[in-house]
């Protein structure tokens, strides 16, 4: 990655040595002391250091950089957002290395866990610096240029198909959006366990790291110098940074200082002269004689304007967590969440839980259901614990990657936990195993679910709202919708909740949505389905296929349509591993109609029927043995299509097959294995069954018969939802056949 050093003509061979005397400034920011200020001249916005390592960006960090350099996106504050939040990062981080050893902190100044934030006006620099864990050389060539992060390219990808780059935090890129108002950046930085250096870039395919001996030692953390552009002055007024942190950033927990310059008038000694000349020309003076008389003695001043400069706090560092519930208004949970979630687009979140857990474990807990699904949810699903909460204890920060705080299902929930019971001091490994951690987890799935079901509960599009008031229902209209909105960005995690946890499956079945053929193109509950389940119906209809547009033509579905019943579409690849867990909702079974066990109360005729068919039956059975199918039956299923191929209960459905095959990794072997045994099941009304039976009673030996049937058990078979083995075979087999037997082809395909 290292590129030979290119030689220029800045004279900075022998950067000037750290300057002794720091003049009289508050606790620290004293960046712009003489020498810093000859250093940052000398390289002025021309080139890099030319004694510096010089490094090339990593391939998709280049060309996010150049996406953020040339964008016209009008919203450029966002970078100060960005930076804030990464110093809170880094504080939190030494903080929580702190718990454990004091020694980390260092004393003085270097100790104070603060954010500051200063203007150069007249060299257009803004510096934000942090007193955090800093970075190491190593970290300096990493975090900053040469690692990509997995959101790296997803965010070019999406900056391309025309994104919204005030969304960069949620990808972890946030950083390079200084490049929005700056052409030249320095990081300075200094580590626990390394020396101070600074990071440098113009954003022109490379960085530079030079070991930093000309700035003020920073004790420890990190500040970055903005060299802003000529376009981005504003953010050198004071009034619109303050602007930015009351909107941004009010959330942060640690203080964020401002240096601030004011006039302010004086009282300072008035010089002889001066006053001798004031007396005479004020004509109060004489009026007031006697008065003055008094004071003769007091010794005589004049007002002046004087500039001075102070840290002014900009932020309220109070957690919403720790606040009651009834004094944090709907605007700020929405402002915090956007915090929170580095998620700063228009909407607000779904809803929220604000609780505190008392008892034995005691904890408080803020969580939200975003607006929408973050665009890697269900990549790595199953290699990745960890939860989106932060986990703090007594309003310390100690991981926003805790494993096992919320099970991987509710992953898409945003939060923080604050608990009062775990343990301060100890390493994050022995807390990962603390038995209160149970406990947290067990009261925040049922707060989580709680708050699932009420935005179920107060959408007027799920719930009929005759019972309630005028103010009720308006307040309603608001969250009209809500939850189909909600089980279109989450509801697949609602599925994999009830594969993978028993204890509440029944309550996650409750959330369930599905369109069924009776819901009308919307999305109807389990309560609802049983709510209009026939008398005397036992079991909850449900049919798996690609596309509810499919699965409405299917033949399984003729008689059941005719007879009235209800049957629920589940068209996404999950459902068919969630039919495997969910046996049964409020003691109903579950039956899918492509497979045997379809009962539709008696069938008086049924054993004549078996009767009457029993030459075909067995003869078409044997005809098939080759072919894992292993009864050929009656259907109670069919009413217009000749015979249909359903699977054993326990083995997969035709669906489950295909997604099987689709499945680059799958085992052949256990495909074989799995594939339910086929029953061919057979339309007794139908005329071409019934002349399959005429024709097998006349020659059962016939060529031409036992080409039919054969075409005939292949289409079944296609009309039932399989993959034809052998396509060609039966392309080759129906035109032969549309050639021989013409008249019964015409019964069969049209
Ligand atoms: N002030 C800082 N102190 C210490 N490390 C920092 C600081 N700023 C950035 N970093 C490091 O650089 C990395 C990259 O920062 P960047 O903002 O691009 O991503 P992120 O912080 O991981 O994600 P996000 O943008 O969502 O905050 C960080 O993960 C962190 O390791």
């Amino acid at each position: 990655l290292q590129v030979n050093a290119e030689e220029s003509g800045d004279d900075l061979a022998n950067p000037p040595k750290v300057e002794e005397k720091l003049g009289a400034v508050p606790h620290g920011l004293s960046t712009d002391s003489e020498v810093a200020q000859r250093e940052a001249e000398s390289i002025s916005r021309k080139t890099l250091r030319s004694s510096a390592e010089k490094f090339e960006f990593q391939a998709e960090v280049s060309r996010l950089m150049d996406i953020i350099i040339n964008s016209l996106y009008s919203n450029k504050d966002i970078f100060l957002r960005e930076l804030i939040s990464n110093a809170s990062d880094a504080l939190d981080k030494i903080r929580f290395l702190s718990l454990t050893d004091k020694e980390v902190l260092g004393e003085g100044d270097t100790a104070k866990l603060e954010i500051q934030i200063k203007l150069d006006k007249e060299k257009k620099i803004l510096s934000i610096r942090d007193r955090g864990i800093g970075m190491t050389k190593e970290d300096l060539i990493k975090n900053l240029g040469t690692i990509a992060k997995s959101g790296t390219s997803a965010f070019v990808e999406k900056m391309q198909s025309g994104g919204d780059l005030n969304l960069i935090g949620q990808f972890g890129v946030g950083f390079y959006s200084v490049y929005l108002v700056a052409d030249y950046v320095e990081v300075i930085s200094k580590h626990n366990d390394d020396k101070q250096y600074v990071w440098e870039s113009k954003a022109d395919g490379a960085f530079a790291i030079s070991e930093d001996t000309w700035n003020e030692p920073l004790g420890r953390g990190t500040e970055i110098r903005l060299h802003l552009r000529d376009e981005a002055k504003e953010y050198l007024e004071e009034d619109k940074l303050k602007d930015l942190v009351k909107k941004y950033s009010e959330f942060i927990n640690f203080p964020i200082y401002l240096w601030t310059t004011k006039e302010v008038d004086v009282e300072v000694p008035a010089d002889e002269e001066e006053s001798s000349e004031e007396e005479e020309s004020t004509p109060e003076a004489k009026e007031d004689e006697d008065t003055e008389e008094d004071e003769e003695k007091k010794p005589k001043t004049k007002t002046i304007k004087e500039t001075t400069s102070e840290w002014e706090l900009l932020n309220d560092v109070k957690a919403v967590w720790l606040r009651s519930p009834k004094e944090v208004t709907d605007e700020e949970y929405s402002k915090f969440y956007h915090s929170l979630a580095k998620d700063f687009g228009d909407e607000k979140p779904m809803s929220w839980s604000h609780f505190t857990a008392e008892g034995d474990v005691e904890f408080k807990a803020l969580l939200f259901v975003p607006p929408k699904a973050p665009h890697d949810l269900y990549e790595s699903y199953y290699n990745n614990n960890k939860s989106n909460l932060k986990l703090y204890v007594r309003r310390v920060f100690i991981s926003d990657e805790f494993d096992d705080l919320l099970p991987k299902y509710l992953n898409f929930l945003k939060g923080i936990v604050d608990s009062d019971t775990l343990p301060l001091n100890v390493s994050r490994e022995m807390l990962q195993q603390h038995s209160s951690l149970k406990t947290i987890k067990k009261k925040l799935i049922r707060k989580a679910l709680d708050m699932i079901r009420k935005i179920a509960e107060e959408d007027p599009d799920e719930y009929s709202n005759k019972d309630k008031t005028d103010e009720e229902k308006s307040e309603m209209a608001e969250k009209k919708g809500q939850y189909a909105k909600f089980w279109n960005e989450f509801g697949k995690s609602i599925k994999l909740g009830i594969i993978e946890d028993a204890t509440n499956r029944n309550r996650l079945a409750k959330l369930l949505r599905f369109e069924s053929t009776k819901s009308d193109g919307k999305l109807a509950s389990l309560d609802e389905y049983i709510s209009r389940m026939k008398p005397g119906q036992k079991d909850i209809f449900y049919i798996t296929g690609s596309s509810k547009e499919q699965l409405e033509k299917s033949p399984f579905l003729e008689r059941l349509t005719k007879k009235n019943y209800e049957v629920i579409f589940f068209t996404d690849p999950v459902d068919e591993y969630l039919m495997q867990y969910l046996m049964d909702y409020e003691d109903k079974k579950f039956q899918n109609v492509s497979k045997e066990g379809l009962k539709l109360g008696k069938d008086s005729k049924l054993k004549d029927l078996k009767e009457s068919f029993k030459e075909l039956t067995d003869w078409w059975k044997k005809a098939l043995e080759s072919e894992n199918v292993d009864s050929v039956k009656i259907s109670n299923r069919l009413h217009d299509t000749p015979c249909v191929v359903v699977t054993s209960k326990y083995g997969w459905s035709a669906n489950m097959e295909k997604i099987m095959q689709a499945q680059t990794l799958s085992d052949s072997s256990k495909q074989a294995y799995m594939r339910g045994k086929r029953v061919l099941e057979i339309n007794p009304r139908h005329p071409i069954i019934k002349e399959l039976r005429d024709k097998v009673a006349q020659d059962n030996e016939s060529e031409g018969l036992k080409q039919t049937a054969r075409l005939v058990y292949q289409t079944a078979l296609m009309e039932s939802g399989f993959n034809l083995p052998d396509p060609k075979e039966f392309a080759r087999r129906t035109t032969r056949t549309s050639c021989r037997c013409l008249p019964l082809l015409r019964t069969v395909l049209f």
